[in-house]
């Protein structure tokens, strides 16, 4: 039924009545809408805004374009309304997000989700009140129709009704044509009940009012005031504001606004206050402030040594000519130092500037660094922030109040307005890959990307580069600069290995430490230098077991064992996060022994406090750093040496910089060594270098000790070498031999369902699928993973190697993307899901 107030409204078409919306919703394509005649201005590419969508929802879409295609499959649905008059995201960033879920094998609704701050996402939940302007005794403008009347006579007696809920009241399949139209008619007013909705911080101020902020009045006042009797408090009042407001000297004088907080903290009386501003003596006022304050003065850069110096050159001489760049320099070489010089450039020279670090853990010491250079203009990105610190962050990027980002891997999807300059830190660590949800992208890649849409340069660094990386700086697709001198003279660490089968046989081992290690650990604790020890594995132990059937107690969701963590007295899945209390007997035989296999973090500071008791142990892992300051306060103990002894999972070994650390201990190597994992021998590698590259870092030489229960290994055998170049040229060649990156591209398919047989079932036929047409040698057969339960859905893996070159991926891709589309379509196989991951390292 078409109501008949439409036409008062439409009565023309404009140019470009339709637009195309996208919804952060797991879709392939976009949305066809009307634009209504108001928005017609508004409603531009960027923009939110309110559409209505499914039966009786609303979802918050994005402008894509605007066109007069009117759809001929479906009826356009009219925009119910535009939230903003800026657009929140920009043209870069819709080409970025369409560059990812292309790339990626996602949708761009994936993407969406995954790039905008929950704070400017609004969800279906929409409300509906009367407008407060509304009359109900007046005849209205316009007429109603029935409809329109029984909503309003309903929201005469009820605050507000939810939007899903309208169909019930009012029998309408779709009632947001009905919406639309009151909300023209000014009778009501559309409205979200989000929690933690974006609303900026405030402060309360108080200042002289503008009568009295001159000498004359004001000893008037005085004088009045001290004639009466009973005023001596306000008087006092009065005394403390004057004392705050000159206490530094700038000539706003009496007119400026001092803190209430501070008024009241340094005893001003309450109510004594409150009269002063009812007699409009003082003023009482709120102001927006930032959230992030940068209080103190910045400093200038120090200088470069000649070595960084140079560097720095290489770098703007290889970004003349190529888009990025790779910058090998050693650990402790000073990267921070010449990062921190290019990104004075590229804001003196008006543009933004981006550092992307990979974890949260890194920002904290990179963050002090730059603050104290870059001031109120650097912003911090990253998901320890509220909402809406984000939020606030994302707003002042849009409007260029911020110069310079830190963040973590979700800040490229920032609205940068003209970025001149990323900077990608650690960018070997895996850290930056996403792999659930969709979409599972890499930022360096991504940041790249994003840095070819401003026509602005990436800078990509690592002591120890990835492969790929390492691979295009070589091929000279990218520049290459190494810089292989630590700051200041200080030198390499020693890195020496111990032999734990050796300590084994000769029972030499106390605990799981070799004498090698103890020996250095007790000199460095005497000594009153710093130590870290470095475990992959947190919690007590990997798993228990039953000492007399070997049975080992198993996820009830997952294929996987439970880890025991000791200080909780549970074991817990890592996978799904299933919990429950330490089993008081094995339950395949009821044996009560059972016993702990495999070293985690827990167990190496039970031994270490033990070993030590004097002193001072800190563990930095998943477990002990969730709350928002953890992080912080763990590394500022250890960096003001209130720790001797700092005790990690990977968290410890990458970027974090203490001077009075002379000795790291590795106590197993064997486990990285052994990950089941094309990448294994360069994640060892990378790993063990960077955590070695922890000690020493100042004056005094350090010492790393490497436990291994295999000496000859020969990734072990170049790391403590240090020989990098043989590395990347045995790595390369291992790569190339075995067709793994860089020299194909590598994308896995997972299949997971509920039902095991189904998944085997719908594998093997995609399998089938995609190798008759792709070609066997492009696509495997149809395997179970690793793991192949995960939260009770059973799993199945496809693998796909395409060549770089020769092959059109593109095409490829699409291909694949198809095949597993029409397999979902399959009635065989409901409920089934398909996971594509695109370079899934
Ligand atoms: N030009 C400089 N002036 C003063 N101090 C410097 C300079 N360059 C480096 N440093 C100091 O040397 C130390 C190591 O520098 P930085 O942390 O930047 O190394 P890095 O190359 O990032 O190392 P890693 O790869 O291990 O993280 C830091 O304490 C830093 O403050
Ligand atoms: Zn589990």
């Amino acid at each position: 039924m078409m109501e008949s107030s439409e036409s008062l409204f439409d009565l023309e078409q404009d140019e470009l009545p339709f637009a195309e919306v996208l919804v952060p919703l797991p879709l392939e394509q976009y949305f066809t809408y009307r634009v209504p005649r108001q928005f017609t201005d508004l409603a531009q590419v960027g923009c939110r805004v309110l559409v209505p969508f499914g039966r009786q929802k609303v979802q918050t879409g994005i402008v894509i374009q605007r066109h007069s295609k009117n759809p001929s499959v479906y009826e356009a649905k009219a925009i119910m309304d535009v939230l903003e008059e800026r657009p929140s995201i920009n043209a870069h960033q819709l080409s970025l997000f369409s560059w990812i879920a292309n790339y990626y094998l996602c949708t761009e609704g994936e993407v969406l989700q995954a790039a905008l701050p929950s704070g400017l996402k609004i969800h279906s939940e929409i409300n509906v009140q009367l407008h407060p302007y509304y009359d109900a005794d007046k005849e209205p403008e316009y007429p109603l129709t029935a409809h329109e009347q029984l909503l309003l006579d309903h929201l005469q007696q009820h605050d507000f009704i939810p939007f899903s809920e309208i169909s019930k009241l009012i029998p309408l399949k779709d009632p947001s044509a009905l919406v639309r139209s009151l909300v023209k008619k000014e009778a009501i007013l559309l409205f979200e009940k989000l929690k933690d909705k974006f609303s900026p911080k405030t402060v309360r101020k108080i200042s002289l009012h503008p009568d009295y902020q001159q000498k004359e009045k004001l000893q008037a006042l005085f004088a009045q005031l001290e004639s009466k009797g009973n005023s001596q408090k306000q008087v006092e009042v009065l005394l403390l504001l004057l004392q705050l407001q000159s206490l530094d000297n700038d000539d706003i004088g009496l007119a400026k606004a001092v803190h209430k907080s501070e008024l009241i903290n340094k005893g001003a009386s309450a109510s004594a206050l409150k009269t002063l501003v009812k007699n409009g003596i003082l003023h009482d006022f709120q102001e927006t402030i930032a959230r992030f304050q940068f209080r103190g003065e910045t400093k200038s850069l120090p200088p470069l040594s000649k070595e960084q110096e140079q560097a720095k050159e290489a770098i703007i001489t290889a970004l003349s000519e190529k888009e990025v760049c790779l910058l090998q320099g050693v650990t402790g070489s000073g990267k921070t130092e010449i990062y921190m010089h290019l990104i004075e450039e590229t804001i003196y020279n008006g543009h933004q500037a981006l550092l992307l670090v990979p974890e949260i853990a890194l920002t904290t010491q990179i963050v002090s660094r730059l603050q104290q250079v870059f001031g109120d203009k650097l912003g911090v990105y990253h998901s320890r922030f509220s909402d809406n610190e984000r939020v606030e962050v994302w707003q002042k990027v849009q409007n260029d109040a911020l110069q310079v980002v830190v963040g973590v891997r979700s800040s490229v999807f920032l609205p940068f307005e003209n970025l001149g300059l990323v900077i990608v830190d650690e960018e070997h660590e895996s850290s930056y890959k996403q792999f659930d949800p969709s979409p599972r992208y890499h930022a360096r890649d991504v940041a790249v990307v994003l840095a070819h849409l401003h026509q602005a340069k990436t800078l990509v660094a690592s002591a120890t580069p990835s492969l790929e990386s390492f691979y295009l700086a070589q091929e000279g697709k990218w520049g290459y600069v190494l810089l292989e001198k630590r700051f200041a003279d200080a030198q390499m660490p020693d890195i020496l290995l111990a032999d734990m089968k050796k300590a084994k046989k000769r029972r030499e081992m106390v605990q799981d430490f070799t004498p090698e290690l103890l020996t250095q650990l007790r000199y460095v604790v005497e000594q009153k230098e710093q130590a870290i020890l470095f475990q992959n594995r947190r919690g007590y132990a990997p798993f228990l077991q039953c000492d007399i059937c070997a049975h080992v107690p198993r996820c009830k969701n997952c294929d996987v064992s439970l880890t025991y963590h000791q200080f909780s007295e549970e074991v817990r899945c890592h996978y799904c996060g299933y919990k429950e209390p330490v089993p008081a007997s094995c339950e395949a035989c009821g044996n009560s022994q059972l016993i702990t296999v495999g070293l985690g973090t827990e167990k190496i500071e039970e031994e270490v406090v033990q070993l030590f008791p004097a002193t001072k142990v800190q563990r930095m892992d998943l477990d002990t750093t969730r709350s928002k300051h953890s992080y912080q306060e763990i590394i500022d103990d250890f960096s003001q040496q209130k720790t001797q002894i700092l005790i990690g999972t990977q968290m410890v070994t990458k970027g974090l910089d203490f001077d009075q650390v002379t000795l790291v201990g590795v106590l197993d190597a064997d486990g990285l060594l052994r990950f089941p994992d094309f990448r294994a021998s360069e994640r060892s590698f990378q790993t063990l270098t960077q955590v070695s590259g922890r000690a020493g870092r100042k004056e005094k030489k350090g010492v790393v000790i490497i436990q291994t229960r295999d000496v000859q290994h020969p990734i072990l055998q170049m790391v403590i070498h240090y020989q990098w170049r043989e590395f990347y040229q045995y790595e390369l060649n291992e790569r190339r031999l075995f067709r793994f990156p860089p020299f194909v591209r590598l994308i896995t398919i997972t299949l997971r369902h509920r039902d095991k047989s189904s998944v085997k079932q719908a594998a093997s036929q995609l399998a089938r699928h995609l190798r008759s047409n792709l070609g066997e040698n492009r696509v495997s057969e149809a395997h179970e993973p690793l793991i192949s339960r995960i939260k009770n859905r059973f799993l199945m893996e496809i693998t796909v190697k395409f060549e770089r070159t020769g092959f059109n991926v593109q095409q490829g891709k699409a291909f694949i993307k198809q095949s597993g589309k029409s397999l979902m379509e399959n009635k065989n196989f409901t409920g089934l899901e398909i996971l594509y991951d695109v370079d899934p390292y």
